[in-house]
């Protein structure tokens, strides 16, 4: 299975050519083109045909290619999802995913435009319906033709609908960013931590990456370029946490340890299950470096 590093994911609103241009020598892993919230109304079909026009000139390298369409119950879903399928980006960003359904549906609408089997889906989880739900949705991974590949949490949306005060540990949220991470690893999924609004604050901003990764996440969404680099940092295994798994693939390929499930390694104990955990370090690792 390939690895894909989702350490950086730097929106950019899909109305503002200066940032669409910068995005291609940003080091982020994955870039979203918003066409939903960071777009005015009457500017949504102008910046649909800008986001359009990038994905199709390129230059964006090896960054995975993301545009964010609104949702199909509003005026413009329906035609965001038809131009993303015609220029076929690596994945689509669906917003205010409620229900299973949400999903079933963009997917069947990618089919119909015959939309690239390399465009996934991914799903902004930003609704209270979303964390509820979180299970099934992400349970529909395995219906979705195969393109469901990932959870976006919108903190900015779930602090709106919930009422729940932005306080800077995150304590009313840090539950349902843990169900979202659940969900996902249940079926597979990569889940992406919420965006930091307060983008000067690199000390704010690094702590909550911190607390994302911790919390599982693969990587943190950002809004400007100045988070990607923490970002990528905080994200990334560290050289200690690297030396260390490459010990325990080794210790467990001598001749002497096959055939069991349990040894020691530097005075601990280690099992099979963490040299499934080693050897993904190790791919993520070899993942950023390549
Ligand atoms: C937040 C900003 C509006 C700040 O913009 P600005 O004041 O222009 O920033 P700077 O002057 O510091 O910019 C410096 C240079 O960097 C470029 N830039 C800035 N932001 C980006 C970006 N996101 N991507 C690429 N390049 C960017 C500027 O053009 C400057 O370039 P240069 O000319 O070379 O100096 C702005 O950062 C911004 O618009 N950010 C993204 C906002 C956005 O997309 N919001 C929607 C997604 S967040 C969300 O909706 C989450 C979710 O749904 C939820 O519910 O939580
Ligand atoms: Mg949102």
């Amino acid at each position: 299975m390939t690895i894909r590093p989702r350490r950086s994911v730097l929106y950019m609103p899909g109305a503002n050519d200066r940032a669409l241009e910068k995005a291609r020598t940003l080091p982020a892993d994955a870039l979203i083109l918003d066409l939903e919230d960071s777009v005015a109304p009457e500017a949504k079909s102008q910046a649909r045909d800008k986001v359009a026009q990038a994905v199709k000139s390129g230059g964006y390298g090896k960054r995975e290619l993301v545009i964010r369409v609104n949702a199909l119950d509003t005026p413009w879903g329906a035609d965001d999802l038809k131009a993303a399928a015609a220029v076929g980006p690596d994945a689509i960003l669906v917003p205010k995913v409620s229900r299973p359904g949400d999903i079933v549906s963009a997917a069947k609408v990618l089919k119909a435009c015959g939309a690239p089997a390399h465009t996934r889906l991914w799903a902004m989880m930003e609704t209270p319906l979303a964390i509820l739900n979180a299970r099934d949705i992400a349970g529909v991974a395995a219906d979705a033709d195969q393109r469901f590949a990932c959870l976006v949490l919108g903190t900015n949306d779930l602090l709106k609908e919930s009422r729940a005060r932005a306080l800077g540990n995150r304590f009313a949220i840090v539950p349902w960013l843990a169900m979202s991470v659940l969900a996902a690893r249940a079926f597979g999924l990569d889940v992406i931590d919420g965006v930091y609004n307060d983008f000067k604050d690199e000390q704010g901003f690094r702590a909550e990456c911190e607390q994302g990764r911790t919390l599982g996440m693969d990587g943190k969404t950002l809004i400007h370029p100045s988070q990607v680099e923490p970002c990528n940092e905080i994200f990334s295994p560290s050289g200690e946490e690297v030396q260390r798994s490459r010990k325990v693939i080794a210790a467990f390929a001598l001749p002497e340890h096959a055939g069991k499930g349990v040894i020691t390694v530097d005075g601990r104990m280690v099992e099979r299950l963490h040299l499934v955990m080693a050897e993904r370090v190790v791919a993520i690792a070899e993942a950023i470096a390549s």
